[in-house]
């Protein structure tokens, strides 16, 4: 089925950024946490026939792409980052689409949503990034394993922050959810908001280390009752990251935790996604299951290194009708 919404002609897909009042968290609720349950089959299934779901063509799909650049985290997390590299991706944050391409879709400046880096390279993001609005994003806690000594993992957020990082992305100690602790999984997200301060905290679950979307459910409650502003699947280290299955589960519990406090939480699939039509089918999915509220910066985030490259491809096919080779749109 063609989808073609009358709200996303490519001119207004830039919004206007709008802004939710944080998460404040809640009590643990632990008969909450122990009710939640999940049906992996028909989780599966369903997750099966989403890409089939909706195709969007021409205009509109180029207007959802250049959406989904605005909510791209444009990451770099290697052991042989450079402040080059940093630079070179923190240009591309800025000037995600070439102006040719913008001025045929007769389309506004457009930027990403965030640049995702290691704590040691926040300072050079910041400064490359002044003056943009651009928020750079430090994956702290001792990542991507989270097993660095606790009181380690938040001083590292406490001097991200301090360095110029207004998003901080947490991973959650695993083993508390293998073990069913949530009261340990609780204290420790609370901590890790609490030395946050005004940045806003996304708590990667590691989806898939938690051995159950059960887990995935839980885990997510619990998260969000401790404070978390987002909820991301995945660090991209794991052997496997972002997957629809457990997007289901955890867009589903950002729903429930909405109903039942009013308090949006954001969501950011991570890792492995690198496709346009796939980001494709991730905003379809939030659009159908959460509603265009969380088709924004502040709500939605894609963590991905190299996803902005094949959705220039796109683009430029979308105004030339030809494609370009993929070393064109190289990140870093
Ligand atoms: O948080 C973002 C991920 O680390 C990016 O993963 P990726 O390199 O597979 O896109």
């Amino acid at each position: 089925m063609e989808t073609q919404s009358s709200d996303s002609p490519v001119r207004t897909a830039h919004l206007p950024q709008v802004t939710e009042p944080r998460n404040p968290g809640m009590d643990l609720d632990l008969d909450w946490v122990r009710a939640v349950q999940a049906n992996t089959s028909a989780i599966e299934r369903r997750a099966a026939t989403l890409p089939g779901r909706r195709s969007v063509k021409k205009d509109y799909q180029a207007a959802w792409l250049l959406k989904a650049i605005t909510m791209i985290d444009l990451t770099t997390l290697s052991g042989d980052d450079t402040v080059g590299r940093v630079r070179r991706l923190c240009a591309k944050a800025r000037q995600p689409v070439s102006p040719t391409l913008l001025r045929a879709m007769d389309m506004t400046p457009i930027t990403t949503g965030a640049v995702c880096v290691y704590h040691d390279m926040v300072e050079t993001a910041v400064e490359a990034l002044e003056g943009t609005g651009i928020p750079v994003a430090a994956v702290s806690t001792g990542f991507p394993a989270g097993l660095s000594p606790f009181h380690l993992r938040v001083a590292e957020i406490e001097e991200s922050v301090q360095a110029g990082a207004e998003e901080i992305d947490i991973v959650i100690s695993r083993r508390h959810v293998l073990s069913g602790n949530w009261q340990a999984l609780y204290d420790e997200m609370k901590a890790f908001r609490a030395a946050c301060g005004d940045a806003h905290v996304k708590a990667i679950l590691a989806t898939g280390e938690l051995g159950s979307l059960r887990n995935v459910a839980r885990a997510s409650l619990v998260c969000m009752m401790a404070g978390a502003d987002f909820i991301k699947t995945s660090t991209g280290k794991e052997s496997v990251n972002a997957t629809l299955p457990v997007s289901l589960v955890m867009i589903r519990a950002i729903r429930d935790y909405y109903d039942r406090t009013g308090y949006r939480v954001g969501y950011k699939p991570a890792g492995g996604i690198s496709k346009a039509k796939d980001a494709l089918v991730y905003l379809a999915l939030i659009k159908d299951e959460l509603g265009d509220r969380w088709l924004e910066p502040d709500l939605f985030r894609f963590g991905a290194s190299s996803l902005l490259g094949d959705i220039e491809r796109q683009l430029e096919h979308y105004v030339t009708g030809a494609y370009s080779a993929g070393y064109r749109h190289s990140m870093g």
